[in-house]
């Protein structure tokens, strides 16, 4: 048996490690724009990305995995951390940084339990109510859902705007120690993402405004010098 929530949890031993949420880059077999997924997944880490995940809705188990280790290889050295989507078992697998769940997947204390206190584990957020009952202090981060409309997720999230995220923001930042990166999600692109990190998140997670360039690498060091911008301007410091 693992160590238990309780001693995972205790004070002095929290997993929590700062977690740079600036540039999220989700990258998806089915939304690779015809680019090799681990070439891809360097690529945009070369141009900024701070952090990776796996987003594999449709794969076998082994399928996944396999990709995974590919891309977990090709991001070798790099520093930046790779995480999975949905399944313990395959971040486990993988042996990657740790995984993104959602409120239909495993509960969070089943993944802190199954991962230990170093793993990274992040949460999507997408109503009022799940920002004021996430369970914060088993998280490393969270991600609001729903800021744009999307075409890269089925079933999207009603689209909540730049202020409905940010009141979501509101609700979980007290709950939250000083500095837990909030993030968001859905349709953000370099034409938007000044306007999200001005309302107040720490970093923008995306699929679409990456992976669906010709040049990716590109478009990472565009949208990562768009949110360096805006977090400077939020902080006082000069544009
Ligand atoms: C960074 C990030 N934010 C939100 C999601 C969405 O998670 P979920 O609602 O569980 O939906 P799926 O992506 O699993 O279809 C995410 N994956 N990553
Ligand atoms: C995986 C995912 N989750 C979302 C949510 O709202 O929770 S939107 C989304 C897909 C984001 O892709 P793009 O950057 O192409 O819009
Ligand atoms: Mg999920």
């Amino acid at each position: 048996m693992g160590e238990t929530l309780d001693q995972i949890l205790q004070p002095g031993r929290c997993h929590t490690m700062k977690v740079d949420l600036r540039l999220y880059a989700l990258v998806d077999p089915e939304h690779t724009g015809g680019h090799d997924i681990a070439a891809l997944a360097a690529a945009v880490v070369k141009g900024g990305a701070t952090l990776v995940q796996l987003r594999d809705k449709k794969g076998s188990t082994r399928e996944m995995i396999a990709r995974a280790r590919a891309i977990h290889a090709a991001l070798k050295g790099t520093g930046v951390p790779l995480l999975i989507n949905d399944r313990v078992d395959v971040a486990l697998a993988a042996g990657v940084e740790g995984v993104h769940i959602g409120w239909d997947d495993m509960a969070a204390d089943d993944a802190r339990r199954l991962l230990g206190k170093g793993a990274i584990i992040g949460l999507s957020i997408n109503s009022a109510e799940r920002a004021r009952t996430a369970p914060i202090e088993l998280l490393d981060y969270v991600c609001i859902g729903g800021v744009f409309a999307t075409t890269s997720k089925d079933n999207p999230n009603p689209p909540q705007g730049v202020a409905g995220v940010c009141a979501f923001a509101d609700i979980i930042r007290p709950r939250a120690p000083k500095g837990f990166p909030v993030g968001a999600i859905a349709g953000i692109t370099a034409a938007n993402a000044g306007e999200v990190i001005a309302g107040g998140l720490d970093g923008v997670a995306v699929i679409t405004a990456l992976s669906l360039k010709p040049d990716p690498e590109a478009a990472a060091r565009e949208l990562r010098g768009i949110v360096d911008r805006s977090l400077k301007v939020g902080a006082g410091a000069p544009a």
